[in-house]
């Protein structure tokens, strides 16, 4: 049997109601994500990325297509799943470890062992002095690091990270990506991660798939096989080279055809990956 975490995005369509009738978010949009497998999704605002991760998660119905993970269908929300956004979504209530307990409440542990581990997920993101803070004891960077722990406690197949560090300054930023980077290879979810931070996605996908303008298709992927942690120079500017073709798909001069960078795999988009 395969690694859990494999989840089969076919042929999904997502409309919403618009004042003269059905606007598309997302047209038809195939995707494989293999266990385990880190994947970036950039594009531009408004091409239907959050509908996409919202649809995964449960939280929207696509109007046509199948979303399965492990084979089974995605129907609603589940425990498997696991989402980071950008908002930290902690409870105000809470203090940090009882953010992480909650998400443990469904292993029905018992509580020293429900402690426990909730410490250790703390520990794991190096908030193991701040259990007993309240969310708005901790700075951004903090509360986010609360968010990585509660979501990895509870032990998700896969992950949904939509621009997690966006709201944070550039030097947190990189510790949370290093961060990120530990915690995933020690968890093995598979991981969806949006984000409009190009250099971002290069320094921490397997594969970086680059969507059009809305209604947004797939245009091309790029994999990645560089080791981590990356630095944008290493390789020779391999990953320069692709973050400047990527650029100026997003951004394109009327005049300047993005030319293909030498060892970039790039597929047609809506194709099953293997
Ligand atoms: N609840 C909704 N009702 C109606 N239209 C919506 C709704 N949510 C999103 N849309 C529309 O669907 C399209 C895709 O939106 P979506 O939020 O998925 O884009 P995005 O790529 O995530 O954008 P951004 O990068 O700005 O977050 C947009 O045209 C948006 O206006």
């Amino acid at each position: 049997m395969s690694a859990p975490g494999d989840l089969r995005i076919e042929d999904i369509t997502i409309l919403f109601r618009g004042r003269q009738g059905p606007v598309t978010a997302l047209p038809p949009t195939t995707l494989h994500l293999a266990p385990g497998s880190f994947t970036a999704l950039i594009g531009p605002s408004g091409c239907g990325k959050s509908s996409l991760l919202n649809a995964i998660a449960g939280f929207l119905v696509p109007a046509s297509g199948t979303i399965r993970l492990d084979g089974a269908p995605v129907t609603g929300p589940s425990a498997r799943i696991g989402l980071i956004f950008q908002h930290y979504a902690l409870f105000p209530w809470f203090t940090a470890l009882g953010n992480v307990r909650f998400a443990l409440r469904r292993f029905g542990l018992p509580r020293t062992e429900e402690i426990a581990r909730a410490r250790a997920a703390l520990a794991e993101v190096g908030l193991g002095a701040h259990e007993r803070k309240f969310p708005q004891q901790l700075s951004g960077g903090m509360r986010q690091r609360v968010a990585i722990a509660r979501t990895f406690a509870g032990a998700p197949q896969v992950l949904l990270l939509d621009e997690p560090f966006a709201a944070l300054d550039a030097q947190t930023r990189r510790g949370m990506q290093e961060l990120m980077l530990e915690v995933w290879a020690r968890h093995s979810a598979t991981v969806l991660f949006v984000t409009h931070d190009v250099d971002e996605a290069l320094l921490l996908a397997d594969r970086v798939y680059l969507m059009s303008a809305g209604p947004g298709r797939l245009i091309a992927d790029y994999v990645l096989a560089q080791p981590r942690p990356r630095s944008l120079t290493q390789d020779g500017g391999a990953l320069l080279a692709i973050r400047e073709e990527i650029l100026a798909r997003l951004h394109p001069q009327p005049s300047a055809a993005p030319s293909r960078s030498p060892g970039i795999v790039a597929t047609c988009p809506e194709r099953s990956q293997p």
